[in-house]
């Protein structure tokens, strides 16, 4: 019977299964969003538009839209604090130039994923917002 205070040896080989797979995935997500502020901002401010998206009932298509936008700034998210974790994994407590290249390069396209979400933000919902004060003046 295996002992609970038995040390769990760390696994540096490869998965054995898609279960392991996608648990290691799953611990991967988490931590994005336990140690990253801005993921946890991204994630509010997505739910924010998608419940306007419920009220304001939009078409398939402007959902797809809107989808996209929101993933593709968590996915830049997670891309930009895989980058400061191999930046701080190699260059340790210590300044380097390429760190820093690296690390503003990842903000950067995190950046360009927010302004892109904002761009199909106004798209998708000034018209909705105007109709409402035209509606309810
Ligand atoms: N080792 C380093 N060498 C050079 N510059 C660095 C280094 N570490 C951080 N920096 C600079 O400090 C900034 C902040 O780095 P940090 O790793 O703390 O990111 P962060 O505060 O989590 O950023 P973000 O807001 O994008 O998530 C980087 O964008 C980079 O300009």
């Amino acid at each position: 019977m295996a002992s609970k205070n038995r040390p769990v040896k760390p696994q540096i080989d490869k998965n054995h299964s898609f279960w392991q797979s996608w648990l290691h995935a799953w611990t991967g997500l988490k931590t994005v969003v336990r140690e990253e502020r801005n993921m946890r901002t991204h994630i509010v401010l997505g739910t924010v538009a998608l419940l306007a998206g419920w009220f304001f009932g939009l078409t398939v298509n402007q959902w797809l839209w809107l989808s996209l936008a929101i993933f593709l700034v968590m996915l830049c998210e997670i891309n930009n604090t895989i980058a400061e974790n191999i930046c701080d994994l190699i260059t340790g407590p210590h300044y380097h130039p390429l760190a820093k290249k690296v690390k503003d390069i990842a903000a950067g396209a995190v950046v360009f994923a927010a302004a892109f979400a904002v761009l199909v933000g106004l798209i998708l919902f000034l018209p909705k917002f105007w109709q409402l004060y035209l509606t309810w003046r």
